[in-house]
């Protein structure tokens, strides 16, 4: 007797058939989209190597998207490196390579073994190597190789060390604000870059008429996804908020006084210097007084008004040979659009309580200022007793200084510093021209539109949906068919 069969028909097999092609799509389209399940990162390591200290910084992105949007964070709460700048160690260069061990003895514990042979590593030096180089060219060279040497021995794929140009600092800081902002995948309006260090201080921002042809060495071009930016930028040397310091202080010595009588200090505020010291920068060096005493007392009277008079002396606001200048004979074309202050004009306004610029006006902020100046040194020491004592008798002149430089340097007024956001973090990463170095130096930015994903999201969500549906209707007929086979077998048997 002939054993019963299912005995399916072609319509079943031909429905079967699209089922599996369905299923098929389904998953390699899920997988196209969603690779990779689990989420592995890339690193790289940027060490800022700047006039007051350094400080490394690890950057981390999603391992299979090495070239594409937005998406390199700062992996880590920046480390700093204990004592001073690498400029600082010109009779001691050994000691710049040994300064930056813990650190990076740091960064070794944080990035995973398998990641490090191909992290890259570099180190950029601003305003404080830029003068040592001009003191001191062989000091400087030094200094490098000692660096490189130390950084050369760690397991990461270590990339250099160089001095950046003032041009490139300024560039790189307005590429960092901008990336972390999302506004240059989509060629959206970009904000200007306000950055202030300890020996200089840069501003950049795109400005509709500049075109380079006035100043050619203000001019940074960039082609990034896709779209052409001419960047305005300029460094100021000597121009950073302690060379600045000096500048005035140099300003007030100039007769080879013992006793200096401060306004931008507190009342009751008294230090002594040498003069040696205050005069051992190419910022002031030309104008050491012939015959000074060792030593003068710095005398803290507490003036607003009197400090930034003092601060606009060291300002030349008298020869420009182009339409327009901010300060010194530097081309500065129109401001434009708004702005994002960071590093030092973060720290300062912040500790003021004056980073909050919708809030707080150009008016108050010069009010309140006033107000801050004028409290006497031994009350203020009071009220901040963890405030390092440096910073804390500096912000009177450090603030006065932002302000000065904004609206007499730079041209802001009550209404452009409305347009200032005084930035630390960005989407947890830290405003600085380290992240812009990095992303540029890894080509991480494409000159061109990144290309789409492999499906635009709406066909995927209806490829998803149609063969969703298709595969249930299947599933359904072949175990409707199914059990009838099954139960018409049954009957014959019977
Ligand atoms: O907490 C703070 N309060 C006030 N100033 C600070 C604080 N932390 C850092 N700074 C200052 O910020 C500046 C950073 O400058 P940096 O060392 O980057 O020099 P550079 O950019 O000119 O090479 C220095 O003047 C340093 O003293
Ligand atoms: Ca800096």
């Amino acid at each position: 007797m002939k054993e019963a069969s299912p005995g399916y028909r072609p319509v079943t097999i031909f429905v079967v058939v699209i089922g599996v092609i369905a299923l098929v799509a389904l998953v390699t389209v899920a997988v196209v989209q969603n690779k990779p399940l689990t989420q592995k990162y890339k690193y790289g390591i940027v060490l800022d190597a700047g006039s007051s200290h350094t400080a490394l910084y690890i950057y981390k992105w999603p391992a299979e998207k090495d070239n594409n949007t937005g998406r390199v964070t700062q992996a880590n709460e920046t480390c700093k490196v204990k004592g001073p700048g690498i400029s600082s160690y010109a009779s001691n260069p050994q000691g710049a390579g040994e300064s930056l061990r813990a650190c990076m003895l740091e960064a070794k514990k944080f990035i995973p073994a398998s990641r490090q042979e191909e992290t890259p590593l570099y180190l950029g030096a601003t305003a404080g190597m830029r003068l040592l180089n001009m003191e001191n060219a062989s000091a400087s060279d030094s200094v490098f190789k000692a660096v490189e040497e130390a950084l050369d021995s760690y397991t990461f794929s270590y990339r250099g060390a160089r001095l950046l140009t003032g041009l490139e600092e300024g560039a790189f800081g307005w590429v960092t604000v901008n990336y972390l902002d999302g506004r240059l995948t989509q060629g959206q309006k970009t904000i200007g870059a306000l950055d202030l260090g300890g020996a200089s201080t840069q501003i950049s921002f795109v400005s509709p008429n500049f075109d380079g042809s006035e100043s050619p060495n203000n001019l940074m071009m960039f082609r990034l996804y896709g779209n052409d930016y001419n960047l305005y930028s300029h460094s100021f040397l000597c121009y950073g908020k302690d060379q600045a310091l000096r500048q005035t202080l140099a300003h007030q010595t100039q007769s080879g006084q013992s006793i200096v009588n401060d306004p931008c200090f507190h009342s009751k505020y008294s230090k002594v210097w040498e003069y040696s010291n205050l005069y051992d920068t190419p910022c002031v060096a030309d104008r050491k007084p012939d015959n000074s005493p060792t030593n003068f007392t710095l005398n803290g009277s507490g003036n607003f008004q009197q400090c930034q008079q003092l601060i606009k002396s060291i300002f030349n606001f008298t020869q420009c040979k182009y339409s327009r200048c901010s300060f010194n004979g530097v081309f500065q074309p129109e401001l434009q659009g708004s702005f994002g202050a960071f590093s030092a004009y973060y720290y300062v306004l912040d500790f003021l309580n004056l980073a909050d610029t919708s809030r707080v006006s150009l008016e108050k902020a010069k009010d309140k200022l006033k107000e801050y100046c004028a409290t006497p040194w031994p009350e203020l020491q009071k009220q901040h007793p963890k405030t390092k004592e440096k910073y804390l008798s500096e912000y009177c002149f450090s603030g006065t200084y932002i302000l000065t430089l904004l609206t007499e340097g730079y041209n802001f007024t009550a209404d452009t510093y409305k347009e200032i956001t005084v930035i630390g973090k960005m989407q947890g990463s830290d405003a600085g021209w380290t992240l812009g170095y990095m992303l540029n130096l890894t080509n991480m930015i494409p000159a061109e539109a990144p290309d789409r994903p492999p499906i635009a999201y709406p066909s995927y969500v209806s490829i998803m949906v149609i063969t969703g549906i298709v595969l249930g209707i299947v599933l359904l007929f072949i175990v409707y068919t199914h059990s009838r086979t099954q139960c018409s077998n049954t009957q014959k048997i019977v």
